[in-house]
């Protein structure tokens, strides 16, 4: 924990275009792929933060090939898959916090083996992977845990896949069967192989990003609603070529959510109608709490339409931009309530601790329960030294409670370690002061 901080000043209007830098969840997607694949793969845009930092990191540790073109548009990574044979047979992989690396290479490694650690910042020693560690390990893998039973670091030897059917749990977090979706293909060498889900399955929009862009790369993965999940054999992945990164839908959440409280309008290029982001709906929910919003196929933008409508919803769906929709609540009418979001208990930190706990230093009323949150906004926000427990989205929710809203007028916000949106966008402060008349 650094001592920085960021002080800011009330806002009394937002007004702006944002271009949204790369989607993580894409980002970091399109890099195993491409690794995996066939070819030479050329990324445009992909997002440059710590989580992808991590990400490519580790592929070079592991000996595949890429690099950065610099071009008049923007950036271009160039990858050379190596077709499911890493070049070096060990290595040791600094992970970060970043659970899309963590979770798809592990699955990657242990299918494909060899003498690997993986590890990360302490808070990714708390988060859990026993759920997909089981799952390799009963199909035939072979993967210690060298700390805790159940989560990071985690030791992977040379194992072998004796199975054609593995089960996942996806109640805790569906970056588990995103990983083994990844890696099946790598599995279904000579008979096909399938993944059932066991339990609910939660965030099933990312899911359809996983398998969104394995198709991009050339493999069909046939669906049994959201219970099972069969891909034929024989099946390689291939280069697309060309890929391009979506901007990020939940970094969108921020600019959005200050049209919808601010005025506006704000507008985010980079995602619109044509997104595979299931973060996009989170454009509904704010338009649901009163706000206006207008899409193109590329662009979202939102404008405040008098003060915003309490929420009472679910937002299994969109765990990661519902934490904006706790901050829109403040300037709402009435008590909104944020249902099935107990995922937020094991991401960057316990999120409904930490909300409930930030949002009281503002002067709302909060109830939190196992896998609820309840806001009731105060008269008037005061001001407030926000703590962001190393989480980028902590930190970015945050910085609106700056905003004068139609119902409330904003507070001088201090942001105690701002650094920490480097995570997923180094440059939001920066973005959000272009806004902020
Ligand atoms: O697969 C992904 O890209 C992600 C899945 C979600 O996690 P859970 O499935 O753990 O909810 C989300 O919160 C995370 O930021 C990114
Ligand atoms: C939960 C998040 O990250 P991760 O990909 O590390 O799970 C997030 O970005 O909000």
């Amino acid at each position: 924990m650094t001592h920085e901080y960021l002080d800011l000043q009330t806002v009394a209007h937002v007004e702006g275009t944002v271009r949204l830098p790369g989607s993580k969840s894409i980002s970091n997607r399109i890099l195993l792929l491409s690794a995996l694949s066939q070819g030479q793969v050329a990324i445009v845009d992909l997002l440059a933060s710590d989580d992808t930092a991590v990400m490519l990191a580790a592929l070079r540790s592991l000996g595949v090939q890429w690099t950065e073109e610099q071009t008049a548009t923007g950036t271009i990574h160039h990858v050379t898959g190596v077709a499911g044979v890493l070049p070096n047979k060990s290595a040791d992989l600094f992970m970060g916090n970043a659970g899309t690396a963590i979770r798809p290479l592990t699955a990657a490694l242990a299918v494909i083996g060899g003498d690997y650690t993986l590890h990360g910042v302490p808070r990714m020693h708390e988060r859990p992977i026993g759920d997909l560690v089981d799952a390799l390990n009963a199909a035939g893998t072979n993967v210690e845990y060298t700390g805790n039973p159940g989560f990071p670091p985690l030791h992977i030897k040379q194992g072998k896949i004796t199975t054609q059917r593995l089960s996942v749990r996806g109640d805790v977090s569906s970056q588990f069967l995103t990983a083994l979706l990844m890696v099946a293909p790598l599995m279904a060498k000579d008979h096909a192989i399938t993944i059932d889900v066991i339990g609910e399955l939660i965030s099933k929009p990312y899911i359809e990003i996983t398998l969104n862009l394995i198709r991009r790369f050339g493999v069909q993965v046939a669906q049994d609603g959201w219970a099972s999940f069969t891909i034929q054999p024989g099946q390689v992945y291939q280069s697309p070529g060309t890929i391009h990164v979506e901007g990020d839908a939940s970094s969108a959440s921020y600019f959005l959510a200050a049209g919808a409280i601010g005025g506006g309008p704000v507008r985010v290029e980079g995602v619109g109608n044509n997104s595979i982001q299931g973060d996009v709906r989170f454009a509904a929910a704010l338009a649901q709490m009163g706000a206006q919003i207008t899409m193109g196929d590329n662009w979202i933008e939102a404008s405040a339409n008098g003060p915003l409508k309490a929420i009472d919803a679910d937002f299994n769906h969109i765990p990661d931009a519902a934490m904006t929709i706790a901050i829109a609540a403040l300037y709402a009418d009435g008590p909104s309530t944020l249902r099935n979001i107990a995922s937020w208990r094991v991401k960057e930190t316990d999120r409904i601790a930490a909300m409930a706990t930030e949002l009281r230093k503002v002067g709302a009323i909060v109830e939190e329960g196992a896998d609820y949150i309840k806001v009731t906004p105060p008269a008037a926000l005061s001001p407030a030294t926000i703590d962001t427990y190393d989480d980028h989205r902590m930190a970015m929710c945050f910085s609106l409670v700056s905003l004068d809203g139609a119902a409330r007028k904003g507070a001088l916000t201090r942001i105690n370690d701002p650094k920490c949106v480097n995570k997923t966008f180094p440059e939001y402060f920066t973005a959000f002061a272009k806004i902020a008349k």
